[in-house]
């Protein structure tokens, strides 16, 4: 059995953050384990409020998983604050795992800040160069570069530039982008891109489809595929868990973990 750890927050509601990625592991097959950093009470309206979890506990948490149960990859979601997102980095850096997913959310779907604005330089400087995959979503890939991104030819640029801060692919998500297909940019370097482009599924329940994407690619990555397969088998996750969701709750809705058939 493969190993997979979470560093991200926890949601209530149970369709982003931690929730969605320990759902993820499962479906694939993978040993799921987490390091909470925040708490959020959150539904599929909004989130009500956040409280971290203080450095001290985020590292003892990667210390117990480190030091016993060394995953096979690793996903960093929610981070939070400049605080944990530098103890993320040192424990890193002591235990050093080979295989890193870094998601780098910073606002929710419900327009609520999940990363204090101090913090993206942080994340940026620590956590970007030890990525072996960064997932922005066009939004936070315009934060990274510091200019707006409004079609693929732009999303390429940026992810080009992304990869110059130290990681060593990229991934920017465009399920953002006006239009009728997503249309996700895969940056392997050099002049590599790989395109994976999907019609818009009409639907609400979209609620942590970052996390989720980004822990399937996890997952992938800790069974041994290289990140272009993984990506690509994460994708094919990603689209069958919104095209079968049902809808919970009255707003954003989860998707659905139950999609059978990726768990090989
Ligand atoms: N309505 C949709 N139909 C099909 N694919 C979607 C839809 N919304 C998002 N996706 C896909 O889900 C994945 C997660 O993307 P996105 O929702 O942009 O991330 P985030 O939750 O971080 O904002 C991407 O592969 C994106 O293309
Ligand atoms: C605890 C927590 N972590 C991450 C997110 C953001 O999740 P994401 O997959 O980007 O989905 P939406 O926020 O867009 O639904 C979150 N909401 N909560």
């Amino acid at each position: 059995m493969k190993l997979a750890l979470t560093i991200a927050g926890s949601d209530s509601g149970g369709g982003a953050g931690i929730q969605a990625d320990l759902k993820t592991f499962f479906s694939h097959g993978v040993y799921g384990m987490s390091v909470i950093t925040s708490v959020t009470a959150q539904n599929t309206l909004g989130v009500l409020g956040v409280q971290n979890i203080s450095e001290d506990m985020v590292y003892l948490q990667m210390k117990a998983v480190f030091e016993d149960l060394f995953p096979d990859a690793v996903k960093i979601g929610m981070v939070s604050t400049k605080e944990i997102t530098e103890v993320i980095s040192k424990g890193l850096e002591e235990y050093k795992p080979g295989k890193i997913v870094l998601d780098p959310v910073m606002v929710s779907k419900s327009a609520h800040r999940l990363l204090e604005k101090e913090a993206i330089k942080t994340l940026i400087e620590k956590l970007v160069p030890k990525a072996l995959i960064i997932t922005p979503n066009r939004e936070e890939a315009e934060v990274i570069v510091e200019r707006k991104i409004q079609n693929v030819e732009e999303m390429k640029k940026a992810a080009k530039d992304i990869a110059k801060l130290g990681c060593r692919t990229v991934l920017i998500k465009g399920g953002h982008l006006e239009g009728n297909k997503a249309v996700d940019v895969l940056y392997l370097g050099e002049d590599n891109y790989v395109f994976f482009e999907e019609e818009k599924i009409n639907t609400k329940n979209t609620h942590g489809t970052g996390c989720t994407f980004s822990a399937a690619i996890c997952a992938n990555l800790a069974k041994g595929m290289d990140v272009k397969k993984a990506v690509a088998y994460a994708k094919l996750y990603i689209t069958r868990a919104i095209e079968t969701s049902e809808d919970m709750g009255r707003g954003w809705g989860p998707v659905n973990h139950f999609c059978i058939g990726f768990n090989n």
